[in-house]
């Protein structure tokens, strides 16, 4: 899906949610255990119950590959199923040197078929090019994440004074475009959010940590929105695990609900 397209996406459901699939077999209501493949079953419902509301669906690679083989069939029948006008987005943090990248690479966008992938950018430039050579795909680059850990490096002062996160996104932006680059930035930031903003201003921003990490939506309009928006933002837990019984969908569809809701007020309000 290209820039337009997830625009046009937008605009047209008023909502810039993406919903999370980390799906966890010890957290997904009992019921579903009984059938032949529940993490598809679980996920086939949580999209029927979001897909109005989603522009975005985000599996957390990690919660497939847990569970080996039939965790990869679970995720390639997920990838399926979502609508085609909905993005998708590998959450792998992916990035090795460049044969190896391209190897990531092809296994996202080839063997498999997401629009974008999360990729750490702290291998450089030779690690992150293999996955921008996919016409139509998406890098998505950790820039200033969303865990308490973050202050570790990414805040932290390089020896020019900018700190580490600053670097990655001045020297990145050169690597791609608006066009095929995005940058994961934590709700959980505040103010850092419009920092970012000032030095990437037309980049879209993947924004995970609202929800169960507790970060604002309204500030990462306040601080992140540009003139087409520019966000994805991303709850896993508040949504998939709103309810943990026979109700989970319609739970999860009240809570996706009441998230497009506050969007379109802040689309209302910003654009
Ligand atoms: O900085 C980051 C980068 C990625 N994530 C991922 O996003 C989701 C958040 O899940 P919630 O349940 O909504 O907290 C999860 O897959 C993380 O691995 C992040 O949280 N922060």
């Amino acid at each position: 899906m290209n820039r337009k397209q997830l625009i046009k996406e937008i605009q047209k459901k008023r909502s810039f949610l993406c919903v999370g699939l980390d799906t966890d077999l010890s957290k997904i209501p009992g019921h579903l255990l009984r059938e032949k493949d529940p993490v598809f079953e679980f996920n086939r419902q949580i999209i029927d119950a979001t897909a109005d509301y989603a522009v975005a669906y985000k599996p957390n690679i990690a919660f497939y590959e847990a569970l080996g083989p039939k965790g990869w069939e679970s995720l390639n029948k997920t990838l399926e199923y979502i609508p085609k006008d909905i993005f998708t987005i590998a959450d792998a943090k992916r990035g090795d040197i460049g044969n190896t990248s391209s190897l990531y690479a092809k296994a996202f966008f080839e063997s498999m078929d997401f629009d974008s992938i999360t990729v750490a950018p702290y291998m450089g430039v030779d690690s992150v090019k293999p996955f921008l050579e996919f016409e139509g795909k998406w890098v998505i680059l950790l820039a200033l994440t969303s865990n308490e850990g973050s202050k570790d490096f990414q805040l932290f002062g390089a020896a020019n004074g900018k700190p580490l996160f600053q670097e990655v996104l001045e020297k990145s932006s050169q690597w791609g475009s608006p066009e095929n680059m995005m940058y994961v930035v934590g709700a959980t930031r505040g103010e850092k959010i419009g920092e970012v903003r000032k030095i990437v201003p037309d980049h879209f921003f993947l924004v995970p940590g609202v929800g169960a990490q507790g970060g604002s939506l309204e500030e990462v309009a306040k601080y992140g929105m540009n003139r087409e928006c520019g966000l994805l933002v991303n709850s896993s837990r508040g949504i998939i695990y709103a309810g943990s019984d026979h109700n989970f969908a319609q739970a999860a569809r009240n809570e996706a609900g009441k998230l497009q809701q506050e969007m379109e007020a802040l689309l209302d309000m910003y654009l």
